[in-house]
């Protein structure tokens, strides 16, 4: 069939049970990450006949999972917490076994700034962080302004924070200069401090319930033994959807039947809903008709993501006791250092370049260079990674709210858009840039697709209230 043409599965919405039905696509989903494998599955599971057309070679999007030392390593998304529920529910139900991080455990921790590397123990930089995350958001205000973590939208209060940035606060605090040294590489994960939202911060750690535990676990306390894939590998298995990978999106087109989906290749599929579960950075890459306009264009024109991430595992010797190494963005060549594996000859380290000052494409002597300014006395054997920002199917790596996106965006951009339903962890109303977001917002996305499927509109549109 040539782009533009007529396309042959046309479904009309007359025949309403007719997505349920063999040989008649009832639902689209572009983007195989977890919030669209999630999406997929769950509208198969309702009897929606899916295809899932996916970009890459493999499911998992900005999770990626590869080998390195003969072990699986995660390079993209890793971590999550069982009270992180929408991941942890998918965990339990395909009984993957899980295993702890080296974060809480290690006995030797290290802390960048511009000035170097220089040890700490564990117990002070508890401490240190511990307090100034309290003073963080001591503000009583702050929870007044979030007063339901799940619908950020619910007080016009957060719009204020919403427009400062996690520098102004650090401004406004004052902190024992330690302690800040210590937070300020606690909160390198965000990208730049002075274009990071402060109310978007403050949301995570509503999302954490205001506890120094339950903050710390969001990030990095258990993670799958065998890999994301594992979990990807799950949900397919069980989905019963049809997958066409390495069949990129180009353009997409919406009229009052449905959606018309044109692949790389030309060919074109058509169904009444499509849920579009790409990465928003993504969206400027493929041409909607009509445009995008409003939230969505600004969304993707603007990025809602770190724009500068390069995550790496790397095989090391000389290191062989649990190590955390945390740093100020942009300070040291990498930000964050975490053991991953102790093995018997060394370690595998897991490292994320936040700033980018360090790519998997410099190169083995690069990285090995950039280690030793880090820790001098490690050795890099191997290492296995990706760059994720000139990745054309990710453009920027986990989700991050500059000041006033979340006001604009988040429970904004997840909203249907004719036959479109939106999906994906930048834009979930909860957890967003997580892998947990990533999965609420898969399925939201689903049931609502469903509901469109049967003339019904979506009535919770904006989740729980
Ligand atoms: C390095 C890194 C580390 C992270 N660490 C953590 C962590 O420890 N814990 C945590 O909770 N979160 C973490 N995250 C965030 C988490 O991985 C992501 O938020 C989540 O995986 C995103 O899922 P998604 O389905 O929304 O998007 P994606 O995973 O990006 O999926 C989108 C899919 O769309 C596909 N696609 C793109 N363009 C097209 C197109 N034109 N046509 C068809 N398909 C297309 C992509 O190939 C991809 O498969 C991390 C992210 C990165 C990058």
């Amino acid at each position: 069939m040539t782009p533009g043409a007529r396309p042959m599965l046309r479904l009309e919405r007359k025949d309403k049970d007719s997505h349920m039905t063999a040989d008649r696509i009832g639902a689209i989903v572009v983007g195989g990450g977890l919030a669209g494998t999630t999406a997929a599955r769950d509208l198969a599971h309702a009897g929606v006949r899916t295809v899932l057309v996916e970009a890459r070679d493999r499911l998992g999007g900005r999770t990626s999972t590869q080998t390195i030392a003969g072990r699986e390593v995660d390079t993209g998304g890793v971590y999550f917490h069982w009270f992180q529920s929408a991941i942890w529910r998918e965990v339990t139900r395909y009984e993957l076994p899980v295993v702890e991080s080296a974060l809480l455990t290690a006995a030797r921790y290290l802390v960048g700034d511009a000035d170097g590397v220089a040890a700490i123990s564990p117990e002070e930089f508890d401490e240190r962080q511990r307090r100034a995350l309290s003073a963080f958001w001591g503000d009583p205000g702050y929870p007044a302004a979030l007063p339901r973590p799940f619908a950020p939208q619910t007080d016009p209060r957060l719009a204020k924070l919403d427009a400062m940035s996690i520098e102004d606060r650090f401004r406004e605090l004052g902190l024992d200069a330690e302690d800040e040294r210590v937070l300020r590489a606690a909160f390198s994960d965000y990208g730049r401090p002075d274009d990071t939202s402060l109310g978007w911060l403050l949301q995570r750690m509503s999302n954490a319930i205001w506890s120094n535990e339950a903050y710390n676990a969001l990030f990095a306390v258990y993670r799958l033994r065998d890999g994301m894939a594992s979990l990807l590998e799950a949900m397919r298995h069980d989905g019963g959807f049809e997958v066409r990978l390495s069949s990129p999106v180009t353009a997409i087109e919406r009229d009052d039947r449905g959606a018309t989906v044109t692949l790389r290749d030309g060919s074109q599929l058509t169904a009444p809903v499509v849920v579009v579960a790409t990465p928003v950075n993504v969206w400027r890459s493929i041409e909607f008709t009509p445009a995008l306009d409003g939230p969505h264009a600004a969304a993707t024109r603007e990025g809602v993501t770190i724009p500068d991430v390069s995550s790496m595992v790397l095989h090391v010797r000389g290191v062989s006791e649990p190590v955390v190494m945390l740093s100020s963005f942009g300070d040291q060549p990498f930000e964050i250092m975490v053991t991953y594996t102790l093995l018997d000859d060394g370690q595998l380290l897991q490292a994320f370049s936040v700033s980018g000052r360090v790519t998997c494409a410099d190169g083995h002597d690069r990285i090995a260079e950039a280690l030793r300014e880090v820790l001098p006395e490690a050795e890099l054997v191997d290492v296995v990674g990706h760059d994720w920002p000139t990745d054309p199917f990710a453009l920027g790596g986990w989700g991050s709210l500059r000041p006033g996106q979340l006001t604009r965006f988040i429970d904004v951009l997840d909203r249907p858009v004719g036959p479109l339903y939106f999906a994906g962890a930048d834009i979930a109303p909860q957890f967003s840039g997580l892998l947990t977001g990533a999965i609420e917002s898969g399925a939201r996305a689903a049931r609502r697709a469903r509901l469109g499927l049967t003339g019904r509109t979506p009535d919770g549109a904006g989740g729980p209230r």
